[in-house]
């Protein structure tokens, strides 16, 4: 039988959606959302199941399944071998102490001695022990923010986005002690079929984000300023130049970056083009 990739994604949560969209924008068709769990690809050979995040590392780590998407947090905190094939760019958190909003705060020392509530035991007592501090650590499983204003521990470390559950909790965020997005995690000993496979769907995935992080350019330019134009737009080798009818002007084609886009933008207009378009990338493959 020819190998199929097992692939663990989260069932429901926050990590859901965008795992779904980003194989959906790979062209891996599967049905989700049907109350199903699991789920063979008709166009890929994948099979899909879904389940709880944390479970995904053990999955992995046992075979079950061979790639997971979790989030970092849930991989660090996890004891099960499994490596990290690719970030994946989604589900931007930040795990962090807070405490309440009415409490000083003079630096982490100001924690020794305390109970801090959460759902990683590992991470903050990895965190604990290199700023050697010693404080007792309250592990509980989930709306850890109500820790504080119950009585159960005096401080927590939990996961954070905008803040706003620490804001309707009362408490306020002090220390950032990691950072996590989501990641394609594998199982590190993948058979050469599986392998293959892996290396298949990467492809597709980093064509995806490479399109995402860049746009398509068109511009008209004078050709005096052509020189200083296209030393701006460096694009994937290099830019595309055309004349215009008009005589003394070109069009120039290229791919910029989502990451310096408006410094880039105004630093080109200045140097003098003109009807500058900016079109969104579907995918790029370098
Ligand atoms: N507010 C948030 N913004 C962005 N990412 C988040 C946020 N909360 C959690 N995450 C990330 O998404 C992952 C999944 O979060 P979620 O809250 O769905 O987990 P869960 O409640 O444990 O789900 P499950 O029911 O599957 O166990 C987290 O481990 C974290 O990496
Ligand atoms: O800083 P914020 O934007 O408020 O996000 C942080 C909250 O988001 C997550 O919970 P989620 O809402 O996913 O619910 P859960 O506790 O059921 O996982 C996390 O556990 C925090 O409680
Ligand atoms: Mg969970």
């Amino acid at each position: 039988m020819s190998s199929i990739l097992r692939i663990a994604l989260q069932k429901s949560g926050r990590l859901s959606e965008d795992s779904y969209q980003l194989f959906k924008e790979c062209g891996i068709r599967f049905d989700y959302g049907t109350g199903k769990l699991k789920s063979v690809s008709s166009n890929f050979p994948a099979e899909f199941l879904f389940l709880r995040d944390d479970d995904i590392p053990g999955y992995v780590e046992d075979g079950v399944a061979d790639l997971g998407i979790v989030g970092e947090n849930v991989a660090v905190e996890s004891t099960h071998q499994v490596e990290t094939v690719h970030r994946l760019g989604f589900s931007k958190c930040r795990l962090s102490l807070a405490i309440p909003r009415a409490t000083d705060w003079n630096g982490i020392h100001d924690l020794a001695g305390k109970s801090i509530a959460t759902s990683y035991p590992r991470i903050l007592g990895n965190y604990l022990q290199e700023k050697q501090i010693s404080a007792e650590i309250h592990e509980i499983s989930g709306s850890v923010e109500i820790a504080p204003g119950i009585g159960l521990a005096e401080a927590i470390c939990d996961i954070v986005s905008s803040g706003s559950t620490l804001l309707s909790n009362g408490l306020k965020e002090v220390e950032v002690i990691f950072r996590s997005e989501a990641i394609l995690i594998a199982r590190p000993t993948l058979e050469a079929e599986k392998q293959t496979l892996l290396e298949k769907l990467l492809f597709r995935i980093k064509a995806v984000q490479a399109a995402k992080n860049n746009k398509y350019i068109v511009l008209n330019a004078p050709n005096s300023a052509l020189e200083q134009i296209t030393s701006l737009l460096p694009g994937m080798k290099s830019p595309t130049v055309t004349p215009l009818a008009t005589e003394g002007w070109s069009s120039v084609h290229s791919v910029i970056t989502e990451n310096d886009f408006w410094e880039n933008i105004e630093a080109i207009r200045s140097a003098g083009a003109q009807g500058i378009l900016v079109i969104p990338i579907e995918k790029m493959i370098y």
